[in-house]
C-alpha cells in the first residue's frame, strides 16, 4: 500500500482523475445492476399478480427504484427497466474505455518519467562515483525495473478501483439486504485472510527477481563487452557457466511467482463455492427466503466477493512487480546523494593559458600526482607522455574538473577552476577519447549526436577541419551515408576523424586527445597528426600519447613519471628525455 500512496503523492491529480473515472464506472454498473431486482419484482408481480412465492416481495431496493420512477414520472415496466439496464451497462463500457486509456497513459508517463529521473540523475554524479557504476544494472533498470515499476502503478489502481467498485455494490447490497450483506463481506474478507500467504510468498519472489536480474544484467553486459578474449581462448563456457547458473535460479523465481498467482486462482474459485452453497442452503432451507430474491441475492453477493478477490490477484501482481519499483528509486536516489558539484558560477574566457599549480591528486591511498605543477598555454600543441598508469588521464580528468585535486589549484587564465562553472567550462572543450564510439546513423547525426541546433554547413566545417572531408564528400550519400554498426564502414583513421569532427562542431577552445590515435596505422596517424597542427593557433591541443608522431607533431611536452612531470624540450622529443618540470627542488 506504500507504494500506492507514493504513486499518489508523485501524481496526484492524474491518479485521482483516473480513479473518479473508475469510480463511475463501478457507479455506473451499479446502477444496471440495481435495476435487476425491481426488473425481477416486476416480472415476478406481472406473472404472479403481484406477490412473489414468500408473500410481499418489496425489498428496500424496489421500493427506492419505485420512488425514482414516480419523482422522473415513468412508470417502471419492464421495457423502461431493461432501458435503464443497458443504459447503465453502455455507459459502465463508455466509462471504463475512457478509465482504461487513462490507465493506460499514465501507465506509459510513470515508466518515461523514471527513466527520465534515472538517466538524469546518473548523468549528474560525480565521475568517481559514475566509473564505479555497473552499467548492466543501469540497463536493466532502465528497460526493466521502469517498466516493472509503471506495471505495479497500473495494478495498484486496479486495486484501489475493484476496493472502489466493491464498495458500490456493497452499498447496493446493502440496501437490499443488510443482514447477508454483511455477512458476505465477513466470508469475502476471511477467503482474503486465509490466501495471505500466497501473496507475501509472491512478492518474496518479486524481490529475489529484481536482486538476480540487477547481478545478471551487470554480468552479462560485462561477459558480452570481452567476449572475443574468452572466445579467443575457448573460455567462453566459463562465462557461460555462471549466466546459465544464475539465469536458472531467475527461472526458479519466476516459476514460484507462477506457483503463487495460480495457487491463489485455483483456491480462490472453491472457497466461493464453498460459501455460496452454504449461503444458498441457509437462504432457501432456513430463512425461507423467496427464490427470485435469493438468486438476485446470490448474484449480487457473489459479485463483492469475485471483486475483492480481483482485488486480491490484482495486489499479488502488484507486490511482485512492487520491488523493482523500490530498487529503481534507490538507484536514482543514490544517484542523487553522488551529484556533482557543477562549481562556481563564472564563465571563464580561456584567454592566455591552463596551469596546475602544486596539484596533488589520491585514489584512495594511491598517490598519482604529487605537487605537479604543468603550464598548457593557450594556442598551442601540448603532448602529455608517460608510462601506463602514470596519471596521464588523471591530468585531463582534472583539467576538465571531471576530478578535483586534493590539493593545489587548476587554472583557467587567472580562475581557480573551483570557482568556474563547469558546464560552461566543458562547452568550450572538444574530447576525442581512445575507442571511437560511432553510431549506427548517418555521418550528420554522429557528428551532431543528434543536436539540431548544428547546420550541415557547421557539420561540413568541422569535417573539413578534422580532415575528413575528403572520403565523406565522397560516399554515396554525402554526410547522409550510414556508417554501419560502431562504424564498421569506415576505416580505423576514417573513423576517428568523425570522433575528431564530433568533438570540433561546437567550436571548442581546447581539443582533448586522449590516446585517440594508438589504435591507427602510421599513414592514418600522420595525417591526423598534419590535421592537428593545421588546427594549432586557433585551438589549444593537449594530447595524450604513447605514439612518436604525436610528439613530434606538438609544439611541447610533458613526460610524467612517478608523480612528477618533466618539460621535454623540442629538441629533445626524439629522445623523449627533458629536463626536470614539477619535479620537487
Ligand atoms: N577510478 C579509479 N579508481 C582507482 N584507481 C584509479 C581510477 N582511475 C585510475 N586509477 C589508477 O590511477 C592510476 C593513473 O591512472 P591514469 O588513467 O591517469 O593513468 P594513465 O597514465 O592515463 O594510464 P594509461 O596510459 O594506461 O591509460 C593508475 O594506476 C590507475 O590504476
Amino acid at each position: 500500500m506504500r507504494l500506492i500512496f507514493t504513486f499518489f503523492k508523485a501524481y496526484p491529480t492524474q491518479s485521482i482523475i483516473t480513479l473518479g473515472a473508475m469510480l463511475l464506472a463501478g457507479l455506473a454498473e451499479g446502477f444496471g445492476l440495481s435495476m435487476l431486482l425491481p426488473l425481477l419484482g416486476v416480472v415476478i408481480n406481472t406473472t404472479s399478480g403481484g406477490e412473489g412465492p414468500g408473500g410481499s416481495t418489496q425489498s428496500n431496493l424496489e421500493r427506492y427504484v419505485a420512488g425514482f420512477f414516480d419523482t422522473v414520472g415513468l412508470s417502471p415496466t419492464i421495457g423502461v427497466l431493461l432501458t435503464f439496464f443497458v443504459g447503465g451497462i453502455v455507459l459502465t463500457a463508455l466509462l471504463s474505455l475512457l478509465a482504461n486509456k487513462k490507465v493506460g497513459y499514465m501507465v506509459a508517463q510513470v515508466a518515461t518519467d523514471l527513466r527520465l529521473a534515472l538517466i538524469r540523475a546518473l548523468f549528474a554524479t560525480r565521475w568517481e562515483y559514475y566509473v564505479h557504476q555497473p552499467i548492466g544494472m543501469y540497463t536493466n533498470a532502465y528497460a526493466t525495473e521502469a517498466n516493472r515499476s509503471a506495471d505495479a502503478y497500473l495494478y495498484g489502481i486496479r486495486v484501489i478501483a475493484l476496493l472502489l467498485r466493491t464498495t458500490v455494490y456493497a452499498v447496493v447490497a446493502l440496501l437490499m439486504a443488510w443482514k447477508e450483506t454483511l455477512i458476505a463481506l465477513g466470508a469475502g474478507f476471511f477467503i482474503l485472510y486465509i490466501l495471505r500467504r500466497l501473496v507475501t510468498k509472491a512478492k518474496k519472489a518479486g524481490q529475489r527477481q529484481t536482486n538476480l536480474l540487477n547481478g545478471l544484467l551487470a554480468l552479462l553486459t560485462d561477459t558480452l563487452q570481452s567476449i572475443k578474449p574468452l572466445k579467443a581462448m575457448a573460455r567462453e563456457d566459463m562465462a557461460d557457466l555462471v549466466l546459465q547458473k544464475e539465469t536458472n535460479k531467475l527461472n526458479r523465481v519466476l516459476q514460484k511467482q507462477v506457483f503463487s498467482k495460480e495457487a491463489l486462482k485455483a483456491l480462490q474459485e472453491p472457497l466461493i463455492t464453498i460459501f455460496f452453497a452454504f449461503g444458498l442452503y441457509v437462504a432457501m432451507i432456513w430463512w425461507q427466503i423467496p427464490l427470485a430474491t435469493v438468486i438476485t441475492m446470490a448474484f449480487m453477493l457473489v459479485k463483492i466477493i469475485k471483486t475483492l478477490q480481483s482485488a486480491q490477484k490484482e495486489h499479488q501482481t502488484m507486490v511482485i512487480a512492487e520491488s523493482a519499483y523500490w530498487s529503481l528509486v534507490s538507484k536514482i536516489r543514490e544517484n542523487e546523494g553522488a551529484h556533482e558539484a557543477i562549481g562556481g558560477t563564472v564563465v571563464p574566457c580561456f584567454d592566455r593559458a591552463i596551469r596546475l599549480d602544486k596539484v596533488s591528486f589520491s585514489y584512495g591511498v594511491k598517490q598519482i600526482l604529487r605537487d605537479m605543477s604543468l603550464e598548457f598555454p593557450r594556442g598551442t600543441f601540448s603532448a602529455i607522455i608517460g608510462p601506463s598508469g602514470a596519471g596521464k588521464t588523471t591530468i585531463v580528468d582534472l583539467i576538465t574538473g571531471l576530478l578535483s585535486p586534493q590539493s593545489g589549484q587548476v587554472w583557467i587564465d587567472d580562475l581557480d577552476l573551483a570557482a568556474v562553472d563547469l558546464r560552461a567550462w566543458r562547452r568550450m572543450i572538444g574530447y576525442v577519447p581512445q575507442e571511437t564510439l560511432l553510431l549506427h546513423d548517418t555521418v550528420l547525426m554522429n557528428v551532431t549526436l543528434g543536436d539540431a541546433k548544428y547546420s550541415a554547413l557547421e557539420v561540413e566545417d568541422a569535417l573539413r577541419a578534422a580532415g575528413a572531408w575528403g572520403f565523406v564528400s565522397e560516399m554515396p550519400d554525402g554526410i547522409d551515408t550510414v556508417v554501419g554498426e560502431r562504424g564498421s564502414r569506415l576505416s580505423g583513421g576514417q573513423r576517428q576523424r568523425i570522433t575528431i569532427a564530433r568533438a570540433l562542431v561546437h567550436k571548442p577552445r581546447l581539443l582533448i586527445l586522449d590516446e585517440a590515435t594508438s589504435a591507427l596505422d602510421p599513414a592514418s596517424e600522420a595525417a591526423i597528426c598534419a590535421t592537428l597542427r593545421q588546427l594549432r593557433g586557433t585551438l589549444t591541443i593537449l594530447a595524450i600519447s604513447h605514439q612518436t608522431a604525436i610528439l613530434e607533431a606538438a609544439d611541447r611536452a610533458y613526460r610524467l613519471e612517478g608523480g612528477y612531470a618533466h618539460f621535454i624540450e623540442k629538441n629533445d622529443f626524439a629522445r623523449g628525455e627533458g629536463e626536470g618540470f614539477g619535479a620537487p627542488a
